[in-house]
């Protein structure tokens, strides 16, 4: 097997259709899938890297393993159902913290998923909250996630990563709305990712595997007044 040069990650609540979308761009196809179990990875060439790129589990008790499958990684796919906006909240509230294992320069991508479903039917921002899931537009069923609600999390993804807005991509350019089922904008998804991740790549290989024990990562065991040292 190829050895990958650098890591793409997938995150988000079960259902949102992580698998879906990768499916959609390895394999060309929608089909029906199954929750995932753990994590799997697809490689995928591009230039002369190869990129792996990791399908986690949504699933709570699946939870631990993100962090691990995060490590090092070059960048994170931040994914929600723009039909949920509980699955947006669940990115910030679940999931961000899992990405303190990812590389320093990791790039950040949200992505609103099964836009088949609604379309342009948003919402006027005072309706657009819960309670209102499932009001019809026409045949379909009305977004609940409005682009500016995943542009306001790339912000505060920001702030948490103590980043400046100056030194990363734009929140409109790291924004997505994509349908796995019709493959609106998963291409585009991907290869936007790829593009970015290369330089992060590069530097990687320039510095090499880490040498060096990182001690800052080193946590004493907490002393208790029964403890032999106490
Ligand atoms: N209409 C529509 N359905 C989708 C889309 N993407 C995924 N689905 C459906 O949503 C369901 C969940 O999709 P998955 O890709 O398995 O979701 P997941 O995020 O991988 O879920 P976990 O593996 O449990 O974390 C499946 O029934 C998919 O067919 C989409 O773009 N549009
Ligand atoms: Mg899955």
């Amino acid at each position: 097997m190829k050895k990958p040069d650098g890591k793409v990650v997938l995150l988000g609540d079960m259902n949102v259709g992580k698998t879906s979308l990768l499916h959609r761009y390895m394999e060309r196809r929608f089909q029906e899938t199954v929750s995932t179990v753990g994590g799997a990875f697809y490689l995928k060439q591009w230039g002369p890297y190869n990129i792996s790129i990791w399908d986690t589990a949504g699933r709570e008790q699946f939870h631990g393993l993100g962090s691990m499958y995060c490590r090092g990684a070059a960048a994170v796919i931040l994914t929600y159902d723009v039909n949920s906006l509980q699955s947006l909240t669940e990115l910030e509230e679940r999931f961000l913290a899992l990405t303190d294992s990812a590389s320093a320069d990791c790039i950040f991508a949200i992505v609103g998923n099964k836009v088949d479903l609604s379309d342009d039917c948003t919402l006027a921002p005072d309706e657009n909250r819960p309670g209102k899931s499932g009001a019809s537009c026409g045949s379909k069923v009305r977004k609940q996630v409005r682009a500016e609600d995943a542009i306001a999390l790339y912000k505060k993804i920001l702030k948490y990563k103590m980043l400046d807005e100056k030194d990363v991509p734009a929140a409109e350019k790291m924004c997505f709305e994509t349908s796995a089922k019709t493959g609106y904008k998963v291409d585009y998804l991907f290869e936007t990712v790829f593009d970015m991740v290369v330089p992060i790549i590069v530097r990687q290989k320039a510095e090499g595997p880490p040498q060096t024990v990182d001690i800052t990562d080193y946590k004493p065991a907490k002393r208790t007044k029964s403890g032999c040292c106490a």
